[in-house]
């Protein structure tokens, strides 16, 4: 895929860094973003999505530095990005709203229109969208934000704690959906949910305090402690 980040530094207004001389590359196909709260995930994939900047160093996909203005568009259009709370757009109906999502983005009306149809079967919400956003599950809510991402056919699909506070039964239905997206693009999700990683991550990588303490197969992630619990343990300084 990969997005690169070659030796960033980023930190929030009159805080200290989060990133320092960062450098790393997302590894291709299905990985999982492992870390404490505060360990730096929101803010990694915050720059992989462009909506945040590095005040030193650069991020970039195939090449494409969203830095310059002129390559935002395209970037964006490339790599679609979900963020941990997702909200109804009022009076907008499923379709509408993921539609609407797509306009934003650059695509014309007619083309949004179109497009959300198959982004909500890829997600498992065809069946309610003619139903009002505001009246669905918080899971279904969920893949409308997926399904938002998806309406570009981005390459690269950021989630940002997707599962978090769904029921198991939920979580286990965005998992499916996740498992189907990854078949024809790349994707990054951070979570805090260490259970079940081995049947649909590729790859797990580790932050912590700002830098990645892991980043490799699930499988060698799993053999460094025996257990998925265990390994993670080793990497961090304090349970997440
Ligand atoms: N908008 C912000 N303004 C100031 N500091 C922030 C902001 N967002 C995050 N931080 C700080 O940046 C650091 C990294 O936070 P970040 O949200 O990236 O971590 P995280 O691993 O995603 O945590 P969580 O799992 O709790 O979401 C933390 O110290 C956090 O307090």
């Amino acid at each position: 895929m990969p997005i690169t980040f070659n030796r960033c530094t980023f930190g929030y207004r009159r805080r200290q860094p989060v990133l320092r001389d960062f450098t790393f590359e997302f590894p291709a196909g299905c990985s999982v973003l492992l870390g404490p709260n505060g360990a730096g995930k929101s803010t990694l994939l915050g720059l992989a999505a462009s909506l945040l900047y590095a005040s030193s160093g650069s991020v970039s996909y195939d090449r494409i530095d969203p830095a310059y203005r002129r390559e935002r568009s395209s970037y964006r259009r490339r790599v679609g990005w979900m963020p941990q709370s997702i909200r109804a757009v009022p009076g907008f109906t499923v379709r509408e709203q993921v539609s609407y999502s797509g306009w934003l983005k650059g695509l014309s009306r007619a083309d949004a229109w179109r497009r959300s149809v198959t982004a909500l079967e890829d997600v498992n919400l065809g069946s309610v969208a003619d139903r009002r956003a505001s009246n669905i599950s918080g899971g279904q809510l969920r893949r409308v934000g997926l399904a938002s991402a998806l309406i570009h056919d981005a390459e690269v699909i950021l989630l940002d704690e997707p599962t978090a506070g769904l029921d198991p039964r939920q979580r286990e239905t965005f998992r499916e959906v996740i498992s189907r997206v990854s078949e024809r693009c790349h994707v990054v999700v951070s979570t805090h949910q260490t259970e079940d990683l081995t049947d649909l991550y590729h790859s797990v990588i580790v932050v912590d305090d700002g830098t990645v303490r892991f980043s490799g197969a699930t499988a060698r992630f799993v053999e460094t402690a025996g257990s998925i619990e265990d390994s993670y343990a080793r990497f961090v300084s304090e349970e997440a």
